[in-house]
């Protein structure tokens, strides 16, 4: 690691992920000459190296060479052909790895990259890039205090983060928090549409419905009371709220959400079964 700020590479920067990480980092004042993005379209990196200021490369192997940081941000599906590729321009060189991946154990990165490296596995999610990411990471062997440092560093730049002790826990993490953006802009689709279907102009029921989600997620943070209070606190016995939560509830929604994220983290484990096939 050098005494200045680490040079971090974000292989898969200009994807969505990799792209909000860096978005995020640099709103919090990561300094924009240590971060580099690579991928496969020149086009794409072009744009997105203008609308970030950072440098952008598509001949990956050119841009680790000096690299602090090595994040891996490319689909998981991609992620053995790119490391193994990678793993003779490594010799010699021993920067800490970062996979955003899911479904990728660090077992399969030290058959693919060998051995020696430190590698952290995090799982960041999406409103990183407005610096209220949720990142879940979990060190592997050789990871030094000082990599937990820097990691941290990153994660803290972009919103929270949680150490977890094993490995299996960052498939939790990603019902938890790296899949959750979905579920509640999923939430927040179905009540636009319902708005729109009541007659709602769509500019007017996004305004509102959007700005509702931010304001019960911002009152649920500074408030002392739990979520399940702060829920009463909008119902008056009798009145409208309670009606539409008894719907909610007659609809199963703590149990579909329940199974939704059991379903969200097995799927992770067999995305790992599928890697031995
Ligand atoms: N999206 C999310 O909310 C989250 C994603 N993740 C993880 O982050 C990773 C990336 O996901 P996401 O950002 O959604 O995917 P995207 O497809 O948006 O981004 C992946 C990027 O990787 C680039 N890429 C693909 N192959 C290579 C290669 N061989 N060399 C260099 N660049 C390459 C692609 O660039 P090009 O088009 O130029 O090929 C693309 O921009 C995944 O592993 C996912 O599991 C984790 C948490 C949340
Ligand atoms: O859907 C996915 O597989 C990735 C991982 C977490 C969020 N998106």
């Amino acid at each position: 690691m050098t005494a200045t700020d680490p040079k971090i590479v974000f292989i898969g920067g200009a994807g969505n992920m990799g792209g909000a990480v860096i978005g995020g980092l640099l709103a919090a004042g990561y300094p924009a000459d240590r971060i580099v993005a690579t991928g496969r379209d020149p086009q794409k990196l072009a744009a997105f190296a203008k609308c970030h200021g950072v440098a952008a490369h598509s001949d990956t192997l050119a841009a680790i060479g000096d690299a602090d940081v090595i994040v891996l941000s490319v689909k998981p599906q991609a992620m053995r052909d790119l490391c193994t590729g990678l793993r003779s321009h490594l010799d010699g060189h021993n920067p800490l790895i970062i996979s955003f991946a899911a479904g990728i154990p660090l077992a399969a990165y030290r058959r693919w990259l060998g051995e020696h490296l430190p590698i952290v596995r995090a799982m960041p999610n999406t409103p990183a890039l407005v610096q209220t990411g949720a990142t879940g990471l979990y060190a592997g062997a050789g990871v030094t205090a000082e990599h937990r440092a820097i990691t941290e560093r990153i994660a803290n730049a972009v919103g929270i983060f949680l150490w977890v002790r094993e490995e299996c826990e960052i498939n939790q993490i990603i019902a938890v928090a790296g899949s959750a953006p979905a579920y509640f802009f999923l939430f927040m689709e179905a009540m636009i549409e319902a708005s729109v279907a009541s007659g709602f102009a769509r500019a007017d029921a996004e305004r509102l419905v959007l700005q509702t989600a931010l304001g019960a997620a911002k009152l649920a943070m500074a408030s002392e009371e739990d979520v399940a209070k702060l829920k009463r606190n909008v119902m008056s016995p009798g009145g409208t709220t309670e009606c539409a939560v008894k719907r909610f509830e007659q609809g199963g929604l703590f149990h579909l959400v329940a199974e939704a994220m059991r379903d969200c983290a097995e799927r992770a484990s067999e995305m790992e079964r599928e890697l031995d096939r």
